[in-house]
């Protein structure tokens, strides 16, 4: 779903010659092989993520070419990137070079925090309970058929809530990189100009000072709003870094959320693997038993 999402606004996929099976599959190449060993040798992730990101850059080159040549105007990021009134003037490359690290950032992210917030919700009853309430309580004004809008999603405060605690417990992305740009020193280490750092955010999540009992699933102490702006929040990087579709990415899950809590009730049905580390991953899916709300 977060997938095909970002694929509709990006390009609205649907309606061209890019099929999505095909590209998914090599976009998780190319997403295993960024997290692999970069060992360059047949049969390992590395290599293969090379070929998904080769095969990708064909499809979209081609999805590109079909572009100019049927002059029609798209109302998707794409036919911005292509419009001649965009003033960046980028070349091809670094349009596709945008789709992919969009597309990177924005599927992973979403879906695996929507997966472990289904988990979550499904452990803690009690969160599960609060948060119907809020969705069903926005349903409450609208006809079946009317769809949210920002204000409403403005309103789930305890959705928003249950976001930041599922995305805490469940870190997807384990710390910033940064480069230095002019030497400097930290607790008495020397950092010359110039280098790389991978700032590791993941145990600030955990850590006892900071959230009181942290591994326990607990909404609730998001309720207090100044936690979000603390200096040690990282779960969205920070700084003029920070991650620009942060609130895209919050309402694209309270947008999943609410239709599945006002629609249906689920089960799991057992004995799914989930890991946290290195990565959050369920390696064969989260599987459930999904039935009515009214039956
Ligand atoms: C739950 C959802 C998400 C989480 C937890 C998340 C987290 C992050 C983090 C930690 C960073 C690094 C920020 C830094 O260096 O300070 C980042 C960067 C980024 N994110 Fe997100 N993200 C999410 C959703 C999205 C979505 C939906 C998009 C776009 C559709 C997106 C696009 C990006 C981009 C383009 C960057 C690189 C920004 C830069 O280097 O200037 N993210 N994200």
């Amino acid at each position: 779903m977060a997938l095909l999402s970002s694929l509709k606004q990006i390009a609205g996929i649907e309606s061209s010659s890019i099929s999505c099976k095909p590209f998914k599959t090599e976009f998780f190449k190319l997403v295993l092989g960024t997290l692999s060993l970069p060992i360059d040798l047949p049969g390992t992730n590395y290599r293969r993520g090379f070929q998904g990101r080769k095969n990708i850059i064909c499809m979209l080159e081609q999805l590109i070419e079909e572009r100019r040549a049927s002059q029609e105007v798209h109302q998707d990021m794409l036919g911005c990137l292509l419009s001649d009134e965009n003033r960046y003037k980028l070349s091809d490359e670094e349009i596709i070079d945008h789709i992919i690290t969009i597309l990177y950032s924005g599927y992973e992210t979403v879906s695996t925090t929507s997966m472990m917030a289904v988990k979550y919700l499904h452990d803690h009853p009690k969160a599960l309970e609060e948060l119907r309430k809020e969705h069903l309580a926005i349903r409450e004004k609208k006809r079946p058929e009317d769809p949210i809008d920002w204000n409403d999603l403005k309103s789930m405060r305890f959705t928003r809530a249950v976001i930041f605690e599922t995305s805490r417990l469940a870190t997807i992305v384990n710390g910033v990189l940064r480069k230095t740009t002019q030497d400097m020193e930290l607790n008495g280490y020397l950092i010359p100009k110039g280098w790389r750092i991978y700032v590791y955010t993941r145990e600030i999540n955990y850590d006892s000072f900071l959230y009181p009992d942290p591994l326990t699933f607990n909404p609730w102490r998001w309720l207090d709003k100044s936690l979000e702006s603390h200096n040690y929040c990282l779960i969205f990087g920070g700084g003029t870094r920070q991650c620009p579709g942060k609130e895209l990415g919050i309402a694209e899950i309270s947008t999943f959320l609410h239709y599945f809590v006002t629609r249906y009730r689920w089960e799991e049905v057992g004995g799914d693997k989930l890991t946290k580390f290195p990565r959050v991953e369920a390696p064969n899916g989260l599987h459930l038993r999904v039935s009515h709300l009214a039956n």
